[in-house]
Formats: structure tokens, sequence, C-alpha cells
């Protein structure tokens, strides 16, 4: 089977996209983590556009990478200069890159309208500028700009715009979908034309109509061997076609071995390394990598998983380094609530757990989130809860003072063992008191309650329409440093509500050790 280059894009179409930026440290240590995962080439940027890619490409000429090639991107000479007179091409000649990309224009409407040259001198400028970096040493990747618009408009100058790039040397030639304005039926008649004229050729997708990976893969169907894309689709507009899926579906859906299984392992960390150092939240509903792209929440489903993961799941999880989860919800059955018990070692009256899940969502309790406290209800059904204390009270004192500063106290009374603690504490809201007073007290008895910490904490109102009468529902996460979990409190009073989530999660620190499902 013929073997696709992997083309990552990320590090220059990709910072095309809005709010994206990273510092030129930060590139590279993405493509030590593009280089571990397996990805072939490696668009770093455009090093005659500013400082900062400049500084990228010295910072990168240090740097040793065990697979991966570095491709520094340009564009075709200018207008009414020779490629050797051109500045753009000089910087891409003088550049340690192994790899020159260059984008070139194809449509009419561009050279009549953006570069302003004729047809003829267009070809010119391709040839020219792919034959002037292949005689300095160089690979070089032409990206025909806007092919498939080019294509639909006038088929045969499209044409040969690629061959003027492949009869000068380009390794291979690249159909942009710039626009993003093709489907998959008119990229895979365009490909299928273009293969016979040009022996290696690429792809580049855009994901305006979200046919991005679709796109890339029609064009793979007709022989395209270099797929270009951008770690979670990030890009110009709506993005670029997601290299995470394409790799994900080229290796487990078309039988092209693009990674080892050991790489492909990588593929959710890769992803999610990307997205934390660009400071965005991870889609969970990402195809492969999503937290939630193989969670099962109806109850029909997670019997069959149950009974053969296959069922319901297009592969196994792990494969591409994710994991299966089974959200609790009024959604359930018996199947899930066994599920959960069995991997904590409980024994359970399934069909009772799923009518308690059942009661409580319809009172505003929601458990997909808060698997803290549904652990505890699992236990109160089994027979094994204990309770951390007796409550005897606890009273919250806001007060707002007239230079406008407003203090918060809790205090709290509680039993534990037969002794009474009393314990008052000041906090910078409500809840943040009564956990002070709360962990005060059981801190002694129980120390390593004081490492937790509260990272999350959600507060939804369920029905408006009753305005300060409505029920109030408190989500929160806790973390022990190793594991997060969440607890809920649902009450028509928002503070009764956060006491019972704070209650749920420092009573689930405290379980035993179990198994997670
Ligand atoms: C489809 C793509 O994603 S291509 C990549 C797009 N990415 C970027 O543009 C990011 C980096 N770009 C930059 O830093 C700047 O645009 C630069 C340094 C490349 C160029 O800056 P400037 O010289 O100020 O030009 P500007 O950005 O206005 O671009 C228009 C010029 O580029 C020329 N041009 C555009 N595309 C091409 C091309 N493929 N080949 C040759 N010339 C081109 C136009 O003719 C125009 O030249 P003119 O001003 O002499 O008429
Ligand atoms: C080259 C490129 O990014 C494009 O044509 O979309």
């Amino acid at each position: 089977m013929t073997t696709i280059q992997l083309y990552d894009a990320t590090l220059r179409d990709g910072m095309q996209g809005e709010g994206m930026s990273l510092t030129a440290d930060e590139k590279v240590r993405v493509v030590h983590k593009l280089d571990e995962l397996g990805v072939d080439l490696v668009e770093a940027g455009f090093p005659s556009s500013n400082p900062k890619e400049a500084e990228l490409f010295d910072l990168l000429a240090r740097e040793r990478f065990a697979h991966v090639d570095i491709a520094a991107f340009g564009m075709t000479r200018r207008r009414g200069v020779t490629a050797d007179a051109d500045e753009g091409l000089a910087v891409l000649a003088a550049s340690f890159a192994p790899v020159c990309t260059i984008v070139g224009k194809t449509w009419a409407l561009h050279l009549e309208k953006v570069v302003r040259v004729s047809a003829e001198e267009n070809l010119a400028m391709i040839g020219e500028s792919v034959a002037f970096l292949v005689a300095q040493g160089k690979r070089v990747v032409y990206d025909a700009e806007h092919f498939f618009d080019a294509y639909r408009a006038d088929r045969d100058y499209a044409l040969r715009c690629v061959a003027a790039a492949q009869g000068a040397g380009a390794e291979t030639v690249v159909l942009c979908d710039t626009n993003g304005s093709s489907l998959p039926s008119q990229i895979a008649t365009a490909a299928a034309d273009v293969a016979r004229v040009v022996e290696r050729f690429g792809i580049h997708c855009h994901d305006d109509l979200e046919c991005g990976v679709a796109n890339t893969l029609a064009a793979v169907e007709q022989g395209a061997v270099q797929v270009q894309g951008t770690m979670n689709g990030i890009g110009e507009r709506t993005g670029n076609a997601n290299l995470i899926s394409i790799i994900g579906n080229l290796q487990t859906k078309m039988g092209h071995a693009v990674l080892s299984a050991e790489q492909l392992g990588r593929l959710t960390e890769t992803a999610h390394f990307v997205d934390e150092l660009l400071n965005r939240v991870p889609d969970p509903q990402q195809p492969y990598v999503g937290r939630v792209a193989f969670a099962h929440k109806g109850g029909m489903h997670v019997a069959g998983v149950r009974a053969d993961a296959s069922t319901f799941e297009h592969m196994e999880p792990e494969a591409v380094g994710n994991e299966r989860s089974l959200l609790v919800s009024e959604l359930a059955g018996r199947a899930t609530a066994a599920e959960k018990a069995d991997a904590l070692g409980l024994e359970v009256d399934a069909a009772r757990v799923i009518d308690r899940v059942k009661e409580l969502e319809h009172r505003g309790y929601q458990f997909e989130a808060a698997d803290g406290s549904f652990e505890l209800l699992l236990r109160k059904e089994a027979g094994v809860y204990e309770p951390l204390f007796r409550l005897e009270s606890w009273r919250c004192i806001v007060e707002q003072r007239a230079d406008g500063k407003v203090e918060t106290e809790a205090t709290i009374k509680i039993w534990v063992d037969g002794e009474r603690y009393v314990r008052t504490a000041e906090g910078n809201g409500p809840v943040n008191a009564l956990d002070r007073a709360l962990r005060d007290a059981l801190t002694e008895i129980h120390p390593h309650l004081r490492d937790l910490e509260l990272v999350n904490f959600k507060v939804r109102i369920l029905d408006e329409t009753k305005g300060t009468g409505a029920v109030t529902r408190v989500l929160l996460d806790t973390s022990d440093g190793h594991d997060v979990w969440g607890s809920i409190g649902v009450n028509e009073n928002v503070i009764a509500a956060s006491w019972e989530a704070l209650v749920d999660s420092l009573e689930r620190a405290m379980q035993p050790a179990r198994v997670r499902s």
C-alpha cells in the first residue's frame, strides 16, 4: 500500500487562526511532540514574515529530531523580479530547513485581483521559483493555492500550473482547497484528474464546509500521498483539516500504517498538549481524542458495551490513548449501575440504584459530572457508607461594611466519635468559610483532607421562572493532586446546596481506593 506522508501545518497555517499564538520556544516544544508522534514533515513557519519566525528557525537549526523534517514556508517570487533576486526566496534558500514549501496562484480571479499578472507570467513565477529552490539543494513542496476553485473555473489552466511545478522539480505538488469551498465528490473528481498529470500530489484542505477531513480522505482515495493538516484543526476562519482525525482515519479505517501502534497511542496526549500550550480547553467531543469520544450514556448502549464494547464503539479507545467512560444519568439502565458497582467491588441492587438516580435527577441532581456523589450513593445502597461526622448545625454570616468590604464568617458544630467540634472560620465567601471551618475540625482526625483543593465551583439555577424561589444546583470538583472528582448539591438555598456538595466531596476523599470505570 502507498506510504502516506504526514505533514503538519499547525505552526504556520494553524497560527493564522484567531487567537492562536505561541512563542518560539513553545513552537520548538510542539515540533518535538510531533516528532514523537511520528509526523513526517512540520511546516514551522514563514521565516521572512517576522522576527519571531526568524528566531524560531534559528532555534530549530540547533535542535535534533528523530524523524521529522522541517519545512520553511514562503511564496513564489514576486512579479517583476527574477527568482534569484527575490527577497522571500532568498530567505528560504538561506534557511537550514531541508524542505521549502512555496505557495503559488492557480485561479484567474487571483491573477487578476491579487497578484495582477498574466496567466503565462504566473506559470513562469511557479516554475522559476521551484527551480531556484531545487538548485539551492532544497526539497520543494509546491502548494497550489485555490486549486479546486481554479479547477472548476478553468480545468486546463489549473492542471498546467501543477504540471509547471512538477516540471521544475517539486517533490510534491499539493492541491489546496484554500477557501474550503469544495465537497468530497468535487475533490475526488479533480484529484483523479490530477493523478493523470502529476506523479506525487498531496492535499491541503480547510474546514469551511466541515468537510476538511472527508475531503482529505477523498483525495487519498484518488492517490494523494501527502496529507496536510493541523493539530485539532486549528487554522484560519473555521480551521484546517484536523490532522488528528486524518491520522485516526487513515490508520484505523483505511489500512494506511502511517504510525506505529505505540505512536498511535500518543494521539490523545499530543492533541491535548497542543491545546494546553494554546490555552484552549480541549473539545470534549473531538473524534478519537475527546474526553467523551468513547463515553456511553444511554442505558441500552451501556448494556451493549458491557456485553462487548464493539457493539457501540468504532474502535478500542486505548489504541489512540483515550479511554472509555460510562455516564450516570436518568437515561441509564441497570447495566450502568452494575458496571460502576463492579468497578468499586460493591454489591448493589442495580435496579434500585437506577430508580434512585432517576428520582434524584427529577429533583434537579445530575450525576454525569458528580461521580463522587454517585459513588457515595452506591456505597449507601451497598450498606458500606460511613458518614464522616454527624451534623449539629452550620451557620454563615455575610456582612457588608460601610467601606464596601464584604466579610464572611462560618461556624460549624459537628460530632465525630462522640466528640463535639465547634469551629469558626472566615473566608472569601460562604462556601470558602464553611470549607475552612469544617476542614479545621476534620483535619485533626484525618490530616490528609488538608491537601484537597476545590478546583471548580459551578452554580446553576434550575427554574429561572421562579426567581429567588428557584432550586439551585451546585457542582464542585475536588482534587487530591492525583484524582479529580465531582460532587453535587441541590437545594432552594444556594449555601445549603453548596454545603451538600462540599460534604460529599470530603466524604468521597475518605473512600477506599478503587478501580475506575
Ligand atoms: C493561503 C495561505 O495561507 S498563504 C499564507 C498566508 N500567510 C500569511 O500571509 C502570513 C505571513 N505573511 C506576511 O508576513 C506578509 O503578508 C508577507 C511578509 C508575506 C508579505 O507582506 P507584504 O509585502 O506587506 O504584502 P501583503 O501581505 O500585502 O501581500 C500582498 C502582496 O503579496 C503578493 N503575493 C501574494 N501571493 C503571492 C504569491 N503566491 N506569489 C507572489 N506574490 C504574491 C501580492 O502580489 C502583493 O504584492 P504587491 O503588494 O506588490 O501587489
Ligand atoms: C497554502 C495554504 O495554506 C492554502 O492554500 O490554504
